[in-house]
Order: C-alpha cells, then sequence, then structure tokens
C-alpha cells in the first residue's frame, strides 16, 4: 500500500536565531544539515525508500529533501518543486525576532500570528527588505503581503489533491519535504484535526512523519517513523 512521508526541514538560520522566516530565503546550519541526513538514514534502516519527491522553492526544504534522499541512496527518482508548499508567509513579521515581538505585543498575540487557524499575521509593506515580487522563483505567482494558516491550506490542499494524492494513488512511497505550516496544513487535513485543536499542533524538525494509505486511499494514524 502507498506511503506518505512528511519531513520538515532541518533547523534553518532563523529557526536557530528565533525570528520570523515564512517565505524568506534561508539556509539550513550544520544542525539542520545533520536533521536532513538522520532523516534519510532512518528511512533507509526502516527500508521506506521513497518513489517519488515533492518540496517547495525554499532552499531549506530542497536541501533537505536532498540530503536526506542521499542518505537512503534515493538521489535519482523525480523531484517536484512547487511554491503551493513554501512555508506560511509571515507578512510583516517576517526577519522579526520571536522574543522581542512576544515582549512587545505580548506572548497571547504572538501566539495567535503563529498557531491560530485564521488570523493571518499584519501584511509586509511592498517596499520592505524582504518582499519578493521580483524574485525570479516567484515570477507570474500573486506573492502573498501574509498568510493565516487557512490561506495557507487554500494552496496547500489543492496541490495535494492535484499532484500529491495522484502519485499515491499511482503506488508511489511520496515524500514530501516542507515547513513548519504547511505541513501542519496537510497534517489538518490528513488527520482530521479541528480548527481549534490545530493550535496545538507543532511539527519536529528533520523527523519523519509518516500515513500509510488503505486499498480506499485513506491515511491511516500518522506515525513517527522513528518509533515504528
Ligand atoms: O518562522 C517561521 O516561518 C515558522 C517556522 O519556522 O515559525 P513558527 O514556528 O512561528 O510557525
Amino acid at each position: 500500500m502507498p506511503s506518505l512521508i512528511l519531513v520538515r526541514h532541518g533547523q534553518s538560520q532563523w529557526n536557530l536565531e528565533n525570528r520570523f522566516t515564512g517565505w524568506w530565503d534561508v539556509d539550513l546550519t550544520e544542525k539542520g544539515e545533520a536533521e536532513a541526513r538522520a532523516a534519510g538514514q532512518l528511512l533507509a534502516e526502516k527500508g521506506l525508500l521513497p518513489t517519488v519527491a515533492f518540496t517547495s522553492l525554499q532552499t531549506r526544504a530542497i536541501r533537505t529533501l536532498h540530503l536526506a534522499l542521499e542518505n537512503c541512496g534515493r538521489v535519482w527518482i523525480p523531484e517536484t518543486k512547487d511554491w503551493r508548499l513554501n512555508e506560511r508567509h509571515y507578512g510583516g513579521l517576517t526577519g522579526l525576532d520571536k522574543a522581542e515581538t512576544a515582549a512587545k505585543h505580548g506572548a497571547d498575540q504572538v501566539k495567535i500570528w503563529r498557531r491560530s487557524f485564521d488570523t493571518p499575521p499584519p501584511p509586509l509593506a511592498d517596499d520592505s527588505e524582504f518582499a519578493l515580487a521580483h524574485d525570479p522563483r516567484y515570477a507570474g505567482i500573486d506573492v502573498p503581503a501574509a498568510e493565516s494558516l487557512k490561506d495557507t491550506i487554500a494552496r496547500v490542499l489543492p496541490y495535494y489533491e492535484n499532484a500529491i494524492l495522484p502519485a499515491l494513488k499511482a503506488g508511489e512511497t511520496v515524500i514530501v519535504s516542507a515547513h513548519g505550516n504547511s505541513l501542519r496544513a496537510l497534517v489538518k487535513h490528513l488527520s482530521q484535526i479541528s480548527d481549534t485543536d490545530i493550535l496545538e499542533l507543532e511539527i519536529p524538525t528533520g523527523q519523519p512523519i509518516v500515513y500509510d494509505f488503505d486499498a480506499a486511499f485513506q491515511p491511516g494514524e500518522r506515525h513517527y517513523l522513528k518509533d515504528r
């Protein structure tokens, strides 16, 4: 039966610095690279070898995918990159220090911005140093000014239905290397988590999550590959 493997990228430079990241393109730290390699080694150890891969347009997820695939002998599988798997856009919070922002606006407000279902962060100004409208990778794409989790779901889910699910239906072992909130969007759907409960869901870096699908292509319980 087909399996879906979800991996959040390893620690990024701004995870380490505790800064709001979103669509800003930061690389992995050395620890993040090690986490990605370990994810690949775990796939090899458990004999769960991906046959097709999907990732975002962001370096940290792409490099996590590549390091993981190198470490399970699968660099050769087909891979598709799509902006719909990008991290949720952090709007005007992009680049700010999370602790300083909590000190300024209160921890409760920051939790709402970080984890609520439908409250987007404040929008990013067009002239911000973090604006991406002219980044060639987003040519032809309407880059959002900010996204809530609900907005993120609105682009992740159709991509899942139109690109990822067909691969699962074709019997592939699919790996998706993406981000904390684009994966929260997917897990919310696959594990049928309510709009309220999703507030508490955290996805750890570099830790493969697996869904095995049944004959009707319904996902089973999600589990961490390390626990299997
Ligand atoms: O900064 C971000 O883009 C995300 C993921 O690292 O952070 P958060 O945990 O606030 O969703």
